[in-house]
Protein backbone atom coordinates (compact mmCIF):
# COMPACT_ATOMS: atom_id res chain seq x y z
CA UNK A 1 0.00 0.00 0.00
CA UNK A 2 1.39 2.88 -1.09
CA UNK A 3 0.70 6.35 1.78
CA UNK A 4 -0.85 9.50 0.55
CA UNK A 5 1.82 12.20 -0.45
CA UNK A 6 4.62 9.03 -1.05
CA UNK A 7 6.40 7.98 -3.60
CA UNK A 8 7.48 4.29 -4.09
CA UNK A 9 11.24 4.59 -5.23
CA UNK A 10 12.46 1.78 -7.90
CA UNK A 11 13.19 -1.41 -6.29
CA UNK A 12 16.58 -3.87 -7.50
CA UNK A 13 17.40 -7.41 -5.63
CA UNK A 14 20.76 -8.38 -4.67
CA UNK A 15 21.31 -12.42 -5.31
CA UNK A 16 24.09 -12.85 -2.99
CA UNK A 17 26.75 -13.85 -0.13
CA UNK A 18 26.63 -12.12 3.70
CA UNK A 19 30.05 -10.30 3.99
CA UNK A 20 30.05 -10.36 8.04
CA UNK A 21 33.12 -7.43 7.21
CA UNK A 22 30.68 -5.37 5.62
CA UNK A 23 32.65 -4.09 2.74
CA UNK A 24 31.73 -6.60 -0.04
CA UNK A 25 28.82 -8.94 -0.94
CA UNK A 26 24.95 -8.18 0.25
CA UNK A 27 26.08 -5.89 2.34
CA UNK A 28 27.92 -3.60 -0.08
CA UNK A 29 24.76 -3.78 -2.46
CA UNK A 30 22.40 -3.07 -0.22
CA UNK A 31 24.25 0.13 1.21
CA UNK A 32 24.99 1.11 -2.75
CA UNK A 33 21.22 0.79 -3.44
CA UNK A 34 20.42 3.01 -0.46
CA UNK A 35 23.05 5.63 -1.63
CA UNK A 36 21.08 5.73 -4.98
CA UNK A 37 17.63 6.24 -3.51
CA UNK A 38 16.26 2.74 -4.87
CA UNK A 39 14.82 -0.12 -2.25
CA UNK A 40 17.21 -2.60 -2.13
CA UNK A 41 16.00 -6.15 -1.63
CA UNK A 42 18.20 -9.70 -0.96
CA UNK A 43 18.28 -13.14 -1.65
CA UNK A 44 21.25 -14.25 0.47
CA UNK A 45 23.26 -17.23 -1.58
CA UNK A 46 25.77 -18.25 1.40
CA UNK A 47 26.84 -16.79 4.46
CA UNK A 48 30.58 -16.06 4.58
CA UNK A 49 32.85 -15.46 7.60
CA UNK A 50 34.85 -12.59 6.66
CA UNK A 51 36.89 -9.90 7.91
CA UNK A 52 39.48 -7.10 6.25
CA UNK A 53 41.77 -9.81 6.78
CA UNK A 54 39.86 -12.12 4.49
CA UNK A 55 37.32 -15.20 4.42
CA UNK A 56 37.69 -17.84 6.50
CA UNK A 57 35.17 -20.13 6.07
CA UNK A 58 31.55 -19.72 4.00
CA UNK A 59 28.10 -21.75 4.70
CA UNK A 60 25.94 -21.90 1.73
CA UNK A 61 21.86 -22.34 1.87
CA UNK A 62 20.15 -24.58 0.07
CA UNK A 63 19.32 -23.89 -3.46
CA UNK A 64 16.25 -24.05 -3.09
CA UNK A 65 16.14 -21.39 -0.07
CA UNK A 66 17.84 -19.32 -2.46
CA UNK A 67 14.81 -19.53 -5.15
CA UNK A 68 11.99 -19.11 -2.69
CA UNK A 69 13.75 -15.62 -1.68
CA UNK A 70 13.86 -14.48 -4.79
CA UNK A 71 10.22 -15.77 -5.79
CA UNK A 72 9.04 -13.91 -2.15
CA UNK A 73 9.63 -10.75 -3.24
CA UNK A 74 9.39 -10.63 -6.88
CA UNK A 75 5.82 -12.02 -6.45
CA UNK A 76 4.90 -9.57 -4.11
CA UNK A 77 7.16 -6.70 -4.28
CA UNK A 78 8.60 -6.95 -7.91
CA UNK A 79 11.90 -6.66 -8.90
CA UNK A 80 12.78 -3.24 -11.14
CA UNK A 81 16.43 -4.64 -11.66
CA UNK A 82 18.71 -7.48 -10.26
CA UNK A 83 22.42 -8.27 -9.66
CA UNK A 84 24.32 -11.45 -9.01
CA UNK A 85 27.08 -11.73 -6.63
CA UNK A 86 28.74 -14.69 -5.73
CA UNK A 87 26.73 -17.67 -6.29
CA UNK A 88 28.86 -20.27 -4.67
CA UNK A 89 27.99 -23.65 -6.20
CA UNK A 90 26.22 -25.44 -9.66
CA UNK A 91 23.43 -26.23 -7.49
CA UNK A 92 22.83 -22.39 -6.98
CA UNK A 93 23.76 -21.74 -9.90
CA UNK A 94 20.77 -23.67 -11.62
CA UNK A 95 18.17 -22.84 -8.57
CA UNK A 96 18.51 -18.71 -9.44
CA UNK A 97 19.25 -19.42 -13.31
CA UNK A 98 15.36 -21.27 -12.73
CA UNK A 99 14.24 -19.06 -10.49
CA UNK A 100 15.17 -15.90 -13.19
CA UNK A 101 13.63 -17.05 -16.12
CA UNK A 102 10.53 -18.82 -14.59
CA UNK A 103 9.83 -15.37 -12.37
CA UNK A 104 11.08 -13.03 -15.53
CA UNK A 105 13.43 -11.44 -13.55
CA UNK A 106 15.44 -8.83 -15.64
CA UNK A 107 16.93 -6.78 -16.12
CA UNK A 108 20.42 -9.01 -14.59
CA UNK A 109 23.38 -7.88 -13.80
CA UNK A 110 25.83 -10.82 -13.05
CA UNK A 111 29.25 -10.12 -11.63
CA UNK A 112 31.06 -13.34 -11.83
CA UNK A 113 32.37 -13.32 -8.35
CA UNK A 114 35.24 -16.48 -8.01
CA UNK A 115 37.24 -15.30 -5.48
CA UNK A 116 37.67 -12.67 -2.34
CA UNK A 117 40.07 -9.65 -3.13
CA UNK A 118 42.96 -11.71 -0.93
CA UNK A 119 42.27 -14.89 -3.72
CA UNK A 120 39.86 -16.77 -0.94
CA UNK A 121 37.48 -19.03 -3.37
CA UNK A 122 33.85 -17.77 -3.15
CA UNK A 123 33.23 -20.24 -6.06
CA UNK A 124 33.64 -24.18 -5.90
CA UNK A 125 36.18 -24.78 -8.77
CA UNK A 126 33.09 -27.03 -10.29
CA UNK A 127 30.94 -24.50 -10.43
CA UNK A 128 32.87 -22.97 -12.92
CA UNK A 129 30.94 -24.80 -15.93
CA UNK A 130 27.76 -23.72 -14.61
CA UNK A 131 28.72 -19.98 -14.48
CA UNK A 132 29.83 -20.25 -17.83
CA UNK A 133 26.69 -22.37 -19.24
CA UNK A 134 24.05 -21.28 -17.25
CA UNK A 135 24.06 -17.92 -15.92
CA UNK A 136 26.16 -15.86 -18.33
CA UNK A 137 23.83 -16.26 -21.09
CA UNK A 138 20.75 -14.81 -18.57
CA UNK A 139 23.00 -11.65 -18.10
CA UNK A 140 21.95 -8.58 -19.82
CA UNK A 141 25.55 -7.59 -18.48
CA UNK A 142 28.47 -9.16 -17.18
CA UNK A 143 31.19 -7.40 -15.35
CA UNK A 144 34.02 -9.66 -14.55
CA UNK A 145 37.57 -8.41 -13.44
CA UNK A 146 40.64 -9.60 -15.03
CA UNK A 147 40.48 -12.92 -12.87
CA UNK A 148 37.47 -13.65 -13.65
CA UNK A 149 37.99 -12.63 -17.40
CA UNK A 150 41.27 -15.76 -17.14
CA UNK A 151 38.79 -17.36 -15.61
CA UNK A 152 36.01 -17.81 -17.85
CA UNK A 153 37.53 -17.48 -20.85
CA UNK A 154 41.69 -18.61 -20.63
CA UNK A 155 42.45 -14.86 -21.93
CA UNK A 156 45.35 -13.08 -19.95
CA UNK A 157 44.30 -9.37 -20.19
CA UNK A 158 48.09 -7.75 -19.88
CA UNK A 159 47.07 -4.20 -20.86
CA UNK A 160 44.50 -2.15 -22.42
CA UNK A 161 44.92 -3.63 -25.79
CA UNK A 162 44.17 -6.77 -24.72
CA UNK A 163 40.33 -5.95 -23.03
CA UNK A 164 38.18 -5.72 -25.99
CA UNK A 165 39.69 -9.47 -27.20
CA UNK A 166 38.70 -10.43 -23.78
CA UNK A 167 35.41 -8.33 -23.88
CA UNK A 168 34.64 -9.85 -27.65
CA UNK A 169 35.24 -13.77 -26.16
CA UNK A 170 32.86 -13.10 -22.95
CA UNK A 171 30.14 -11.98 -25.19
CA UNK A 172 30.21 -14.71 -27.19
CA UNK A 173 29.03 -16.69 -24.00
CA UNK A 174 25.67 -15.41 -24.11
CA UNK A 175 25.27 -12.07 -22.39
CA UNK A 176 24.09 -9.12 -23.93
CA UNK A 177 26.46 -6.63 -23.04
CA UNK A 178 29.66 -7.08 -21.03
CA UNK A 179 31.56 -4.82 -19.12
CA UNK A 180 35.57 -5.94 -18.70
CA UNK A 181 36.59 -3.87 -15.85
CA UNK A 182 40.30 -2.78 -15.84
CA UNK A 183 41.04 -2.07 -11.72
CA UNK A 184 44.16 -3.98 -11.90
CA UNK A 185 45.88 -2.96 -14.47
CA UNK A 186 48.49 -0.67 -14.14
CA UNK A 187 48.25 3.48 -15.19
CA UNK A 188 47.54 6.55 -14.54
CA UNK A 189 43.74 5.60 -14.98
CA UNK A 190 41.17 2.78 -13.89
CA UNK A 191 39.91 2.01 -17.84
CA UNK A 192 36.68 -0.46 -18.03
CA UNK A 193 35.46 -1.21 -21.25
CA UNK A 194 31.79 -1.66 -22.52
CA UNK A 195 31.04 -3.71 -25.70
CA UNK A 196 27.61 -5.26 -26.56
CA UNK A 197 28.82 -7.54 -29.53
CA UNK A 198 29.09 -4.79 -31.94
CA UNK A 199 30.58 -1.40 -29.96
CA UNK A 200 33.57 -0.53 -27.42
CA UNK A 201 33.06 2.27 -25.35
CA UNK A 202 35.60 2.93 -22.30
CA UNK A 203 34.72 4.15 -18.74
CA UNK A 204 37.72 5.84 -17.37
CA UNK A 205 38.91 7.90 -13.75
CA UNK A 206 41.55 8.83 -12.44
CA UNK A 207 43.49 5.83 -10.23
CA UNK A 208 43.90 6.44 -6.54
CA UNK A 209 46.43 5.20 -4.73
CA UNK A 210 44.86 2.99 -2.07
CA UNK A 211 44.58 -0.62 -1.34
CA UNK A 212 41.38 -0.59 0.74
CA UNK A 213 39.07 -1.02 -2.30
CA UNK A 214 37.72 -4.20 -0.84
CA UNK A 215 33.92 -4.24 -2.35
CA UNK A 216 34.56 -2.22 -5.78
CA UNK A 217 33.66 -4.69 -7.54
CA UNK A 218 30.47 -5.11 -5.83
CA UNK A 219 29.62 -1.59 -5.68
CA UNK A 220 30.30 -0.86 -9.28
CA UNK A 221 28.08 -3.44 -10.06
CA UNK A 222 25.28 -2.59 -7.87
CA UNK A 223 25.08 1.09 -8.54
CA UNK A 224 24.38 -0.17 -12.74
CA UNK A 225 21.88 -2.16 -11.10
CA UNK A 226 20.37 0.69 -9.51
CA UNK A 227 20.79 2.84 -12.73
CA UNK A 228 18.65 0.24 -14.24
CA UNK A 229 15.93 0.20 -11.83
CA UNK A 230 15.85 4.05 -12.11
CA UNK A 231 15.20 2.90 -15.89
CA UNK A 232 18.68 3.82 -16.93
CA UNK A 233 19.76 2.28 -20.29
CA UNK A 234 23.03 0.10 -19.91
CA UNK A 235 25.34 2.63 -21.20
CA UNK A 236 23.65 5.22 -19.06
CA UNK A 237 23.41 2.66 -15.87
CA UNK A 238 27.17 1.89 -16.42
CA UNK A 239 28.06 6.14 -16.42
CA UNK A 240 26.29 6.40 -13.38
CA UNK A 241 27.82 3.44 -11.74
CA UNK A 242 31.23 4.34 -12.84
CA UNK A 243 30.70 7.61 -11.02
CA UNK A 244 29.95 5.97 -7.91
CA UNK A 245 32.85 3.86 -7.89
CA UNK A 246 34.79 6.37 -8.42
CA UNK A 247 34.03 8.09 -5.53
CA UNK A 248 33.63 5.20 -3.34
CA UNK A 249 36.98 4.65 -4.01
CA UNK A 250 37.58 8.29 -3.19
CA UNK A 251 35.89 7.93 0.35
CA UNK A 252 37.12 4.31 0.98
CA UNK A 253 38.83 3.96 4.76
CA UNK A 254 41.27 1.78 6.25
CA UNK A 255 39.23 -0.46 8.68
CA UNK A 256 40.95 -3.53 10.91
CA UNK A 257 43.93 -4.78 10.45
CA UNK A 258 43.79 -5.73 6.65
CA UNK A 259 42.28 -4.35 3.00
CA UNK A 260 39.54 -1.33 3.98
CA UNK A 261 36.59 -1.18 1.98
CA UNK A 262 35.39 1.55 -0.21
CA UNK A 263 32.74 4.51 0.92
CA UNK A 264 29.17 3.82 0.32
CA UNK A 265 27.93 6.69 1.49
CA UNK A 266 30.59 9.14 0.54
CA UNK A 267 27.20 11.30 -1.29
CA UNK A 268 25.20 10.67 1.90
CA UNK A 269 25.32 14.12 3.74
CA UNK A 270 28.11 14.26 6.85
CA UNK A 271 26.12 13.42 10.27
CA UNK A 272 25.96 16.72 12.43
CA UNK A 273 28.44 18.52 14.55
CA UNK A 274 27.57 17.41 18.40
CA UNK A 275 26.64 20.95 19.66
N1 LIG B 1 42.52 2.46 -7.34
C1 LIG B 1 41.42 2.73 -8.03
N2 LIG B 1 41.08 4.01 -8.33
C2 LIG B 1 39.96 4.29 -9.03
N3 LIG B 1 39.10 3.34 -9.48
C3 LIG B 1 39.40 2.05 -9.22
C4 LIG B 1 40.55 1.67 -8.48
N4 LIG B 1 40.57 0.31 -8.35
C5 LIG B 1 39.46 -0.14 -8.99
N5 LIG B 1 38.77 0.88 -9.53
C6 LIG B 1 37.50 0.79 -10.26
O1 LIG B 1 36.64 0.04 -9.43
C7 LIG B 1 35.80 -0.81 -10.21
C8 LIG B 1 36.02 -2.26 -9.80
O2 LIG B 1 37.13 -2.73 -10.54
P1 LIG B 1 38.09 -3.92 -10.14
O3 LIG B 1 38.83 -4.29 -11.37
O4 LIG B 1 38.90 -3.53 -8.94
O5 LIG B 1 37.02 -5.02 -9.75
P2 LIG B 1 37.10 -6.21 -8.74
O6 LIG B 1 38.47 -6.84 -8.80
O7 LIG B 1 35.94 -7.08 -9.01
O8 LIG B 1 36.94 -5.48 -7.37
P3 LIG B 1 37.10 -6.10 -5.90
O9 LIG B 1 37.67 -7.47 -6.05
O10 LIG B 1 38.00 -5.15 -5.17
O11 LIG B 1 35.70 -6.09 -5.37
C9 LIG B 1 36.17 -0.49 -11.67
O12 LIG B 1 35.33 0.54 -12.14
C10 LIG B 1 37.61 -0.01 -11.54
O13 LIG B 1 38.00 0.74 -12.68
C1 LIG C 1 30.22 -12.30 0.05
C2 LIG C 1 31.26 -11.71 -0.84
N1 LIG C 1 30.94 -11.41 -2.11
C3 LIG C 1 31.87 -10.86 -2.92
C4 LIG C 1 33.14 -10.60 -2.47
C5 LIG C 1 34.17 -10.01 -3.42
O1 LIG C 1 34.64 -8.76 -3.00
P1 LIG C 1 36.21 -8.46 -2.91
O2 LIG C 1 36.81 -8.94 -4.21
O3 LIG C 1 36.32 -6.99 -2.75
O4 LIG C 1 36.77 -9.22 -1.73
C6 LIG C 1 33.45 -10.93 -1.14
N2 LIG C 1 34.68 -10.73 -0.61
N3 LIG C 1 32.49 -11.49 -0.34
Amino acid sequence: MTLPGTVQPPTALTIAGSDSGGGAGAQADLKTFLSCHVHGMSAITAVTVQNSLGVTGFYELPPQAVAEQIESVATDIGVGAAKTGMLASAAIMDAVAEAVRRLKVTPLVVDPVAASQHGDPLLRPDALSALRKVILPLATLVTPNLGEVRLLTGLEVRERADMDEAAKALHALGPQWVLVKGGHLPGGDAVDVLYDGSTFAEFAAPRRTTEHTHGSGDTLAAAITAGLARGLDVPAAVELGKAFITGAVAGSFPLGAGLGPVGHFWRVKPWPAQA
